[in-house]
């Protein structure tokens, strides 16, 4: 397995700064916004996303949402625990922009989805990643992500952030090695 880093920390601010920016411009009612994160890691996200959208413009609304009684595996997973959904208020009306770290089939997204037609009933549902790694299995795409990462379906993307790993920084990791060039000629020669 190979491991490289996709993202440092400057990287993931730099990746923040901008998608708060392009919050911003997309949303003129930042009154009517609410970022909710995606547990885990959309969490901490959401959070830093209103910080640089109020150091920008103004203070806008966060919550946290948890998927796991909503996800397609919940029977076939296995028990795991629930985490806690906290709103802001009520979502109805409301432009929600789930915030999540990764998104990579859409599974979650789909059932973050579930969760929030159980909550209310919002205006208009956006999605905020930092980092979509493609290989979606559903009908999903997101308005406002931090890094597009090609990546292969047996790849794995490990987002570290500061408030729950103690430090900030993406990386890949690859199950198998990409055959450097010269290796290729080799083994074809
Ligand atoms: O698009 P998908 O295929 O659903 O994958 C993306 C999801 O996978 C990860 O969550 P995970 O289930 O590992 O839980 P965690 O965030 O609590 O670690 C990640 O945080 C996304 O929520
Ligand atoms: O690569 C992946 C896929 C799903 N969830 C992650 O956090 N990383």
């Amino acid at each position: 397995m190979s491991v490289s880093v996709v993202l440092t920390a400057d990287d993931i601010l730099r990746a923040l700064r901008r998608m708060a920016h392009e919050l911003v411009e997309g949303h003129h009612d930042l009154d009517r916004l609410i970022l909710l994160g995606v547990r885990t890691r959309g969490v901490p996200l959401a959070e830093r996303l209103a910080a640089h959208v109020a150091a920008v413009e103004k203070p806008v609304a966060t919550g946290a949402l948890d998927t796991t009684l909503y996800r397609d595996d919940y029977a076939s997973a296995g028990p795991r625990p629930v985490g806690r959904t906290d709103l802001p208020g009520s979502i109805d009306g409301r432009t929600v922009v789930l915030v999540d770290d990764v998104l990579y089939t859409g599974r979650t997204v789909r059932a973050a989805l579930d969760a929030l037609t159980d909550l209310g009933r919002p205006s208009a549902v956006r999605l905020a990643v930092l980092v979509d790694r493609g290989h979606r299995e559903l009908p999903i795409r997101p308005d406002i992500v931090g890094k597009n990462l090609p990546s292969a379906p047996d790849d794995h993307v490990v987002v570290r952030l500061e408030e729950i790993d103690g430090r900030d920084e993406v990386e890949l990791l690859r199950a198998e090695p990409t055959p450097h060039a010269d290796d290729a000629t080799e083994a074809g020669s």
